[in-house]
């Protein structure tokens, strides 16, 4: 059984859950939403559970839900803070849940980091709260995933001046390492390529325009070669998202977020689905947000959410046969 969290209820969480459960009822995989039941009622049956067990028998014609409440009624488009412990409260609970191996995979909705930064929660992101909640902080990846290109970002959720301070060698090195046990052990790629994007324009042309390539990126490219890994760059990030360039390898790990995910989000943004790497329990999203502007409308996509479940079930069924 997959755990789906509620997300915030005044996103497009709720319509594009009952959409995929509309999708997925017949031949799965089947998921069980913790969240408020209320969100769901009027769009599709629900069955409220007490035990994930209970989840399987029910799906074909209810959605299971281990219910929570909210503290406000939700409207959609306009989230309140007062709803943020619910959310946070989900996730935290699919993750208990994950670890206890009742459940095989998480997959999370859309959250606000606005709305629940708002209420206490310090963190950038689920992908880091998660890394915490499993008790291995600083091992987390993200990995964004779709049909056409795998994108790392090494540097996440940071204003792009501190996401070059923070680039490393070390950095580089380590999340290297993540990435191709990540692709190994749950992707089934034996030998994953890694391309490594350069920082600067030309990725940095010998010197003339930055030097990170030649001082941080090259070193760790050199030292992961030596390790047994197939690497290559660092190359112009201009080049290498093109169709001919991505057949070359497997993932583009690139240096700061949006170098990454605006290539995935363009070509993929209806499939692409957020894996975070580096957790012992398998966690996926869908690669868009809160979609507040178009929330409760029926206009929201439920494409990457069903793609984010059933890559869970795909990487959970890897793992175990890995294990
Ligand atoms: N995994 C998560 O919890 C994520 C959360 N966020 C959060 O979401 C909030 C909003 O972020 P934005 O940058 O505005 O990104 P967004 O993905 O929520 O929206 C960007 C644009 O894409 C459209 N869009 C997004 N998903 C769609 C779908 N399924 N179908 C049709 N149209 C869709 C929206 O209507 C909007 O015009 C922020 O607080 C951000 O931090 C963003 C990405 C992932
Ligand atoms: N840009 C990806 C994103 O915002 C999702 O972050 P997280 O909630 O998965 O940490």
């Amino acid at each position: 059984m997959l755990v789906l969290t509620q997300g915030d209820p005044a996103s497009i969480a709720p319509e594009i859950t009952a959409a995929v459960w509309q999708q997925l009822r017949q031949n799965g995989p089947a998921f069980v939403y913790i969240g408020d039941p209320t969100l769901l009622e009027r769009r599709v049956p629900v069955q409220t559970i007490r035990y994930l067990s209970e989840g399987a028998d029910i799906f074909s014609h209810a959605l299971p839900v281990l219910p929570l409440h909210l503290s406000a009624p939700p409207a959609p488009g306009e989230p309140d803070r007062r709803n943020a412990a619910s959310v946070i409260e989900s996730i935290r609970l699919a993750v208990e849940l994950t670890l206890s191996g009742e459940s095989s995979a998480v997959i999370t909705n859309p959250i606000s980091k606005d709305v629940v930064q708002s209420a206490g929660f310090r963190h950038p992101g689920h992908t880091s709260y998660l890394a915490e909640l499993c008790q291995t902080p600083g091992d987390e990846v993200m990995l964004l995933a779709g049909p056409s290109l795998k994108v790392v970002p090494i540097t996440v959720h940071v204003a792009l001046r501190d996401a070059i301070a923070q680039l490393s060698t070390e950095l580089i090195i380590r999340t290297a390492h993540t990435v191709a046990a990540g692709l190994r052990r749950d992707f089934g790629l034996p030998h994953p390529r890694l391309a490594f994007a350069g920082l600067n324009p030309h990725a940095g042309e010998h010197g003339l325009m930055g030097r990170e390539e030649q001082e941080i990126i090259l070193p760790a490219i050199n030292t992961l070669r030596a390790q047994g890994l197939d690497v290559s760059g660092p190359l112009p990030p201009d080049t290498m998202f093109t169709p001919d360039a991505r057949a070359r390898y497997d993932v583009a790990m690139c240096m700061y977020h949006d170098q990454g995910l605006i290539p995935l989000k363009t070509l993929d943004m209806a499939e692409g689905v957020n894996v975070t790497l580096g957790l012992p329990i398998i966690r996926t999203s869908p690669d868009h947000g809160t979609a507040f502007d178009i929330a409760g409308q029926n206009k929201a996509d439920p494409r990457s959410l069903e793609a984010a479940i059933k890559l869970a079930a795909t990487l959970a069924e890897n793992r175990r046969k890995n294990a």
